[in-house]
C-alpha cells in the first residue's frame, strides 16, 4: 500500500496527467481519496461549541463528533490489482476457550468481513474444532491451554511452548485482538500476559477487549505507556477501569473528562469506551460516535467491534506511517476506533431494520459489508 501510495501520489502531481487514466475507477477513486485526506478528516473534525449548558451537553461537553464517514473514506484502502494476498490486513484474535467460542468467532470473521485479507484465532484445544466448524474462512490455531489440562510440573513447559508457537506467526500480524471469550482461567492469562509482552517489544497493535480487559485492569503495566494499544470497556468493564485507576466511580455528569483522564493515568493508550454514544480517547483529545446503532443489546456486538477496529486500525497505520500522507499527523488507533465504531452501528441500524427484536449478532455481522458499501464503495 505505502509504495503504491507513493508512486501514485508522485504521478498525480506531475502536470501532464494523462487524461485517459482519469477515467479509469482507480484514478477517480484515489482523486477522491486524496481530496477526503486533504478536506476530509480536518473538515470531519467538527468543533462544538456549547452556548446552552444543558443537562445532555454537560454530558459531551468537549468531546467532538467526528465525520465518521470521512474518516473511513480516508483510510478504507482502494482496491488495486498490483496488491497480493495478506496486504489489507493480517489480523489475529486471541480468545476462545472452553466457556466461550462464538466471541473469537465474532471478533475475527467481523475482520474479514471489513477486508481483512486473512483472520487467524488463537484458542484452546476444547475451542477449535467448535470454532473451525463455524467457518472455513478463519485459521485456527488449537495451542492455548487452561489450568484444568495442565498438571502442576508441566506448566513451565507448557508455556514456553505456547509462547514460542505463537513466536512463529505473531510478526506476521498487523493486529492482534486479546480477549474474546478469552475466560479467567490464571494459566491461561498468565501465557497471554507474555504473548502481549512479545506483541509490544514487536510494536504490534493490540485491541483489548472481553476478559483481556480483566487481565490488563490488574496488569496495567501490560499496557501503560503502549501507544499502540486499544482498551474497548463496555459499561461493567469501564467501570472497574474506572475504579482501579481513578479510584472513583464512573461520572456521568462529566464522561469527556474522565475518560480523558482515565487514558491519561493509564499512558497513551486509546479508550474507547462503548455506551449509546461510543467516546474515544489517547489521552489528548476526545471524539464522539453517536450515529444511531440499535436499541436492541445482544451479546456479540462488542466482539464485532474489536475485530472491526483491529483492521480499520492497521489500514489507518499504513497511512500515518506514509510520510508525504495528510493523516500522518493523525494517531491510527483513535481513526481505527471511529470507523470501526460507525460501521459497527451501521450495521446494527441496518439488521435491526429488518429483524427488531430477534436481531441477533449473526445479522449484524451479515451487514457489515453493505455498512462499509454504502459509506466507501469498492471501485
Ligand atoms: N457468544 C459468546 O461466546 C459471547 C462471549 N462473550 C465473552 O464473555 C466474556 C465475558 O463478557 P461479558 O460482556 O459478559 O463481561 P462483563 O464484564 O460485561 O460481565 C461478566 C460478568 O462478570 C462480572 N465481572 C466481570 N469482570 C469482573 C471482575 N473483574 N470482578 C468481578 N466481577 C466481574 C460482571 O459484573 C458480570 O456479572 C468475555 O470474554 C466476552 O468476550 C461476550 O462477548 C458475549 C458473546
Ligand atoms: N446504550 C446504547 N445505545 C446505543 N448503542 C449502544 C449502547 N450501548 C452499546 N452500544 C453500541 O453497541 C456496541 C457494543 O457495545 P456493548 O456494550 O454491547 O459491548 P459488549 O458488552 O462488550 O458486547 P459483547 O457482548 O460482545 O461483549 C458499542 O460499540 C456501541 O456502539
Ligand atoms: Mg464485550
Amino acid at each position: 500500500m505505502k509504495h503504491v501510495m507513493n508512486s501514485q501520489l508522485s504521478f498525480l502531481n506531475c502536470a501532464n496527467t494523462c487524461m485517459l487514466l482519469a477515467s479509469s475507477p482507480v484514478f477517480r477513486r484515489h482523486h477522491l481519496l486524496i481530496r477526503s485526506l486533504g478536506v476530509g478528516v480536518e473538515g470531519a473534525i467538527h468543533h462544538h461549541h456549547h452556548h446552552t449548558y444543558s443537562s445532555t451537553n454537560m454530558q459531551d461537553l468537549n468531546s467532538v463528533e467526528v465525520d465518521a464517514e470521512s474518516v473511513i473514506r480516508a483510510i478504507t484502502p482502494a482496491f488495486d490489482l498490483s496488491k497480493h494476498k495478506g496486504q489489507s490486513g493480517n489480523i489475529a484474535v486471541i480468545g476462545g476457550c472452553r466457556e466461550y467460542t462464538g466471541a473469537p468467532y465474532f471478533a475475527a470473521i467481523s475482520a474479514l468481513k471489513i477486508g481483512a485479507d486473512l483472520s487467524h484465532v488463537f484458542c484452546t484445544k476444547d475451542a477449535a474444532p467448535v470454532i473451525k466448524s463455524y467457518s472455513p474462512e478463519l485459521i485456527v490455531h488449537p495451542i492455548l491451554e487452561e489450568s484444568y489440562s495442565v498438571r502442576e510440573e508441566d506448566k513451565k513447559i507448557i508455556s514456553s511452548k505456547v509462547l514460542a508457537e505463537v513466536d512463529k506467526w505473531i510478526e506476521r500480524f498487523d493486529c492482534l485482538v486479546i480477549g474474546p471469550g478469552l475466560g479467567r482461567d490464571p494459566f491461561l492469562l498468565d501465557c497471554v500476559s507474555e504473548i502481549m509482552r512479545h506483541a509490544r517489544q514487536s510494536n504490534i497493535p493490540i485491541v483489548i477487549d472481553g476478559d483481556g480487559l480483566f487481565l490488563v485492569t490488574n496488569n496495567l503495566d501490560l499496557v501503560s505507556g503502549y501507544a499502540l494499544a486499544v482498551l474497548t470497556p463496555n459499561f461493567n468493564e469501564y467501570k472497574r477501569l474506572v475504579q482501579k485507576v481513578l479510584s472513583s466511580e464512573v461520572n456521568d455528569q462529566d464522561a469527556t473528562q474522565q475518560l480523558l483522564s482515565l487514558a491519561k493515568q493509564i499512558g497513551g493508550v486509546t479508550i474507547l469506551k462503548k455506551g449509546k454514544s461510543d467516546l474515544i480517547s489517547d489521552g489528548e483529545t476526545v471524539k464522539s460516535v453517536s450515529i444511531y446503532g440499535s436499541p436492541r443489546r445482544c451479546g456479540g456486538q462488542g466482539d464485532i467491534l474489536s475485530g472491526s477496529v483491529a483492521v480499520f486500525l492497521s489500514w489507518a497505520r499504513q497511512l500515518t506511517a506514509d510520510p508525504n500522507s495528510n493523516l500522518s499527523s493523525k494517531n491510527p488507533t483513535v481513526l481505527g476506533c471511529i470507523a470501526g465504531s460507525a460501521i459497527l452501528r451501521k450495521a446494527a441500524s441496518l439488521a435491526f431494520s429488518n429483524k427488531k427484536r430477534s436481531t441477533v449478532t449473526g445479522d449484524i455481522i451479515e451487514c457489515l459489508g453493505k455498512s462499509v458499501e454504502d459509506v466507501c464503495p469498492a471501485a
